[in-house]
């Protein structure tokens, strides 16, 4: 179903709204490589079972290297801009919670261009993403999803905010397993934009979802 399709002619550039923009490329390796290490430090912690001694240790240079980088940050709000090898470019929340490359909460997910349409990216949940013994908490394929159908809808020219979200689970969704996210734009109405993708794991649909997106309204689109 598409009636009255109105994607924006441009992204909307984020600055123009008074957010700040950071650049992919120059976000510092140095940070990059420190995130997955503390996204590392997060399983090693969730699962550890040192003994008190290694512990406090442990406390102490967690604490130093907290109070060393705690000084200077960006603001709530920062986008970053990425830009995909196949020349998309999206802005989405510097420390989203599923795809923020600052981010050590984040697995991080990213979405590139499927060669049958839409978008597809993979992506592997550690221990820290547990819900039943061994799975992927079903709350958390909610956001995985959320995201990738978010990012569907944007890489349409359609960047809206979720207005509704349906997920049917199929099958457990194991951890420390490669998972194939998939997500496409199904059809648009005014500014509704329906959007449907699944969680794979080797072939088999694990979870599916679908939502409506209600597309940002912007200055000069009329609203409709
Ligand atoms: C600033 C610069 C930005 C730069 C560019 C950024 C690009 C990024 C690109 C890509 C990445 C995106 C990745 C995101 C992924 C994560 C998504 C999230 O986590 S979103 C957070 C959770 N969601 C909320 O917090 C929404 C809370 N709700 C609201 O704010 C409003 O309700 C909103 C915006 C959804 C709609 O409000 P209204 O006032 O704008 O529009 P109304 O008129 O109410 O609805 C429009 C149409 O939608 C229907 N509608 C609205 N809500 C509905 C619902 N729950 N169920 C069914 N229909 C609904 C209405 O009936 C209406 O339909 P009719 O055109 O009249 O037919």
């Amino acid at each position: 179903m598409t009636v009255d399709a109105k994607p924006v002619a441009e992204l909307p550039d984020p600055r123009d709204f008074g957010l700040s923009v950071v650049p992919e490329g120059e976000i510092p390796a140095e940070l990059a490589s420190l995130v997955d290490e503390v996204r590392s430090l997060v399983d090693t912690v969730a699962h550890t079972k040192a003994g008190s001694r290694e512990l406090a240790a442990a406390r102490e240079a967690v604490a130093a290297a907290n109070d060393r980088l705690k000084g200077d940050r960006h603001d709530i709000g920062t986008m970053v801009q990425q830009v995909w090898p196949d020349g998309r470019v999206e802005y989405g929340t510097l420390t989203n919670v599923v795809s923020g490359p600052t981010n050590a909460a984040a697995p991080p997910l990213r979405m590139e261009t499927a060669p049958e349409g839409g978008l597809r990216g993979e992506v592997v949940l550690n221990g820290t993403y547990q819900g039943p013994p061994g799975l992927v908490h079903g709350g958390w394929l909610a956001a995985l999803l959320d995201q990738a159908l978010g990012s569907a809808a944007g890489a349409e020219g359609m960047p809206g905010l979720t207005a509704n979200l349906d997920v049917n689970y199929r099958n457990p969704t194991p951890l420390n397993a490669p998972l194939e996210i998939t997500a496409r734009v199904s059809g648009t109405e005014r500014r509704k934009v329906f959007v449907s993708g699944e969680v794979r794991h080797n072939g088999q649909v694990t979870a599916e979802g679908t939502a409506l997106m209600v597309r940002m309204n912007l200055p000069g689109d009329g609203g409709a």
